[in-house]
């Protein structure tokens, strides 16, 4: 075996030929011997196998890597005598796809590690959901701004393109100057249907005036640049979402809340659903024009996302058409996907609308 293993093999590896060909004596149930390459090719198989049963993407990795590595042993120490080249390749490119893996994986751990203490807290209470890798991305966009009792965050129909946490403290929301809110440690502001899957890249006019009632923090982040960090992380997606669908049901609870106990909203009730239900059809005609923008199309998934915002907001029919209308869309239009009177784009939409089918 040796010796046609010195024919094959190339100069370098000679001298671990014979410990590769050696035969290891087995108990008689499992056959006679096994050559210490086959040991390395079981073992390629069995670490193969217990990757599969694991979780831990980390774990799985290094196992199958540790697989792969056995199996070029195996292959390249081959018991026949000539070295498998074909999957000796393969597994090396496979090593090599695994290790950049395993590198980025071990980055993010680093970065987790290195959360400060305020850091942690933050992801402790509000976004627990979230793996700790993928709140150190999440960081990396996030800027901390503190502002004192009585500032300004933003104001009413200004363009906004970020999205904020408020960590700590307490802001206003005054519409008309009438407060129909207060947002609290764990809200999120100018969240622009987010949680409905809205991609809005650029800004949203605010609905409110914004006014910190505290000393409050928030990380505050560009809506553009989450999009493509959410677009790129699935498992951050899915765990921002969940925060914000709780944060919708928190916002929508505390919002009955405050009609039912708070004396000041009690003596001007009808002032303040009247202010609120304003703000909701503002809310949604700033969504519509920051989706629809100039374009003279709306997507089939635009709609979708929209049509689930309608359904978690309420929006009935009447303030549908009547957002359209202020986008300068009509109800017929926004079924057919496409403004009329601009034919190039009916045209490419009705192509893309029939490719979309195959
Ligand atoms: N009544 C309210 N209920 C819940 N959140 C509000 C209210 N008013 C304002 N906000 C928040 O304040 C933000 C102001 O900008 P947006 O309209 O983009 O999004 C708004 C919400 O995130």
């Amino acid at each position: 075996m040796a010796s046609r293993l010195q024919s094959t093999l190339p100069p370098i590896a000679l001298p671990l030929t014979s410990f590769f060909s050696r035969l290891i004596p087995l108990p008689s149930v499992l056959g006679t011997s096994i050559s210490v390459a086959e040991v390395f090719g079981h073992l390629s198989f069995i670490l193969m196998a217990v990757s599969y049963t694991l979780d831990d993407l980390l774990s799985l990795r290094v196992l199958a890597t540790a697989g792969s590595l056995s199996m070029t042993v195996f292959t390249f120490f081959h018991p026949h005598g000539r070295v498998l080249w074909l999957p000796f390749r393969w597994n090396c490119l496979f090593i090599f796809i695994n290790a950049i893996q395993i590198t980025k994986l071990l980055v993010d751990e680093i970065r987790a590690s290195r959360l400060t203490d305020s850091e942690k807290e933050v992801r402790e209470r509000f976004l627990s959901d979230m793996e700790g890798a993928d709140y150190a991305r999440l960081l990396n966009i996030c800027e901390r701004v503190d502002y004192e009792k009585g500032a300004v965050v933003m104001r009413q129909g200004d363009e906004n393109e970020f999205m904020s946490l408020v960590t700590e403290g307490e802001i206003a929301c005054v519409v008309d100057g009438v407060e129909t809110y207060k947002l609290n440690d764990g809200n999120f502001v100018a969240e622009a249907a987010l949680h409905a899957g809205a991609k809005v890249r650029g800004s949203v006019k605010s609905s409110a005036t914004l006014v910190t009632t505290k000393p409050t923090s928030v990380y505050k982040m560009h809506r553009g640049q989450l999009i493509d960090l959410l677009e790129a992380n699935k498992s951050l997606k899915k765990s921002l979402q969940n925060a914000l669908s709780w944060d919708i049901v928190q916002k929508l609870k505390s919002q009955r809340h405050r009609l039912e106990t708070s004396e000041h909203v009690s003596e001007n009730t009808r002032k303040w659903t009247g202010r609120r239900n304003l703000q909701t059809g503002e809310r949604y005609v700033a969504l519509l024009e920051a989706m629809i923008g100039d374009s003279p199309t709306i997507s089939a998934e635009e709609k979708s996302v929209v049509d689930k915002y309608r359904h978690i907001h309420v929006i009935d029919d009447r303030r549908h058409t009547d957002a359209l209308a202020r986008c300068g869309w009509t109800e017929k239009e926004y079924e057919e996907g496409c403004k009329a009177g601009d034919a190039a784009a009916s045209e490419e939409h009705a192509i893309l609308a029939g490719q979309s089918r195959w």
